[in-house]
């Protein structure tokens, strides 16, 4: 009798989990794109001769297309009107092309000595490359929650949320640690602005990062066709086991999601934490070299710890989610974290190595701690027909910070050390950035945080959300 009793594919454990490590391959190939920049700011200053502030431009075209274009609002739609395989694949090709397009701006030598709109041509034309691949790897994220949502609801969520992201940051660590040993191991004689002036001359490639992040998105392309067919599987498993298809997703869904409360207070959360976590990836590296005396070759070590605690913390976090609960706690908890870490980095002294380690060490916790209760609680606030939307709009929302504060950041580190510029247009030792502008930003950033980490933690007590109860069904 037991044996006429069908079950689904996500039943199986095994199928499950290994469509999850298939998904996390592409999310570990974008994440690795993202960030591999952030340790090479002080060679694109000392070898293109960019600015702070054209780093900051560069930076902050991750969210041009999704912000101003509504990509990502689009994307969202996309993901709930043709599903997680189309879109899925989509973001994953978007990667591809806008990564070929900031590879080849950053090996066009020519470049180096045209504007476009008064913007250095190699910065606007990596920054276009950026901005297509920044819509690629939003969408791919959103579609990735919602494939995860449908493979795991009522089973282990948030650690399979925890797990994904865990692999992401495991393309971020390697992002911060590699690209400054790879520039250096393929060093070559090409293009560089000495003194304004364009001369030939033997230096790190920079290319050479973004060659191989290109490999491992073409890598993650692949592997997405490889789910597309598990994807197949358990919608026919599903269909067998005579599960009724969702409700299709209207365009009145919008209405009802923008009116939800505690959507708004996961989105302000959201665009608040991350902005006080990424765009501080991209500047740690220069961080350390500046405030913590660390060279170039070294600088990325320490903030690649950040990431490599969060591999473990995440799906710990993810884990204690699903079987105990304390959700709201747990972003409180970890908004709690940021404020102290970035106050400590803002205060000009202390300024030895190992302090640094142990702030970013702590900054990992806040990074596990926030992800891995923040993600699982939004099915619990938004039904799952309209996750894929909703998720656009959280992204949408935080898209806003990932592009402003790195911008912001880097104009006011320019602004704040007058000095530098004057250094490198009279082609003297460039002095050292005081960073505690920047640092005192972040730290607001966090205070903010706190106080819409509390509001959710009251919205969730009036509404009955469950935020603080556990994910897996008894
Ligand atoms: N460094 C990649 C940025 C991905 C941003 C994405 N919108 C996101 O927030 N994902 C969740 C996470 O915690 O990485």
């Amino acid at each position: 009798m037991t044996e006429l009793i069908r079950r689904s594919l996500r039943d199986s454990k095994a199928a499950r989990w290994g469509a999850l490590g298939i998904i996390s391959i592409t999310m570990f190939a974008g994440y690795f794109l993202t960030d591999v920049m952030s340790p090479l700011k002080p060679m694109l200053e000392t070898e293109f001769g960019w600015s702070s502030t054209s780093y900051g431009i560069f930076t902050s075209a991750y969210g041009w297309l999704n912000v101003f274009l509504l990509m990502l609002i689009f994307g969202g739609i996309i993901l709930d009107k043709m599903g997680v395989r189309f879109t899925g694949l989509l973001s994953s090709f978007i990667m591809v092309i806008g990564a070929a397009i900031k590879y080849w701006a950053i090996t066009n030598p020519t470049l180096v000595d045209h504007t476009i709109w008064g913007i250095h041509a190699q910065v606007f034309l990596a920054s276009i490359g950026f901005a297509i691949f920044g819509v690629g790897v939003e969408i791919a994220g959103i579609t990735v929650s919602k494939i995860i949502v449908k493979w795991f609801k009522g089973y282990e969520m948030a650690l399979a949320m925890g797990m994904q992201m865990a692999v992401a940051r495991l393309g971020t660590m390697l992002a911060i640690a590699a690209p400054v040993p790879l520039a250096m191991y393929f060093s070559n004689i090409h293009t560089q602005v000495v003194n304004g002036e364009l001369v030939e001359k033997m230096g790190p490639s920079i290319s050479a990062p973004i060659a191989f992040a290109l490999v491992l998105l073409v890598i993650g392309f692949i592997a997405f066709f490889i789910y597309v067919g598990m994807d197949k599987k358990l919608d026919a498993s599903e269909a067998a086991n005579g599960e009724e298809a969702e409700d299709p997703f209207k365009f009145s869904d919008i209405g009802q999601i923008v009116t939800n409360k505690g959507f708004w207070l996961i989105a302000f959360l959201c665009v608040l934490f991350y902005s006080s976590v990424f765009p501080f990836i991209k500047y740690a590296a220069d961080l350390m070299v500046n405030k913590y005396g660390l060279d170039q070759q070294t600088a990325g070590i320490i903030p690649s710890l950040l990431p490599l605690g969060t591999l473990f913390l995440t799906p710990l976090f993810g884990g204690v989610y699903d079987k105990i609960g304390k959700g709201a706690t747990m972003m409180i908890i970890g908004a709690v974290l940021i404020i102290f870490v970035h106050t400590i980095f803002a205060l000009p002294i202390l300024n030895t190595w190992v302090v640094a380690v142990i702030l970013v060490i702590i900054l990992g916790i806040a990074l596990s701690l926030v992800p891995s209760a923040m993600w699982p609680s939004v099915p619990k606030i938004i039904p799952e027909k309209q996750l894929g939307t909703a998720f656009s709009l959280i992204f949408w929302i935080q898209n806003w910070g990932l592009m402003g504060v790195p911008l912001l950041i880097g104009y006011v580190l320019d602004k704040s050390n007058p000095q530098v510029a004057i250094a490198k247009a009279q082609g003297l030792e460039v002095p050292l950035y005081d960073y505690t502008n920047p640092m005192i930003i972040f730290a607001a950033l966090g205070f903010l945080a706190i106080i819409v980490s509390l509001l959710l933690k009251r919205e969730d007590r009036i509404k009955g959300y469950g935020l603080e109860l556990p994910n897996i069904q008894k």
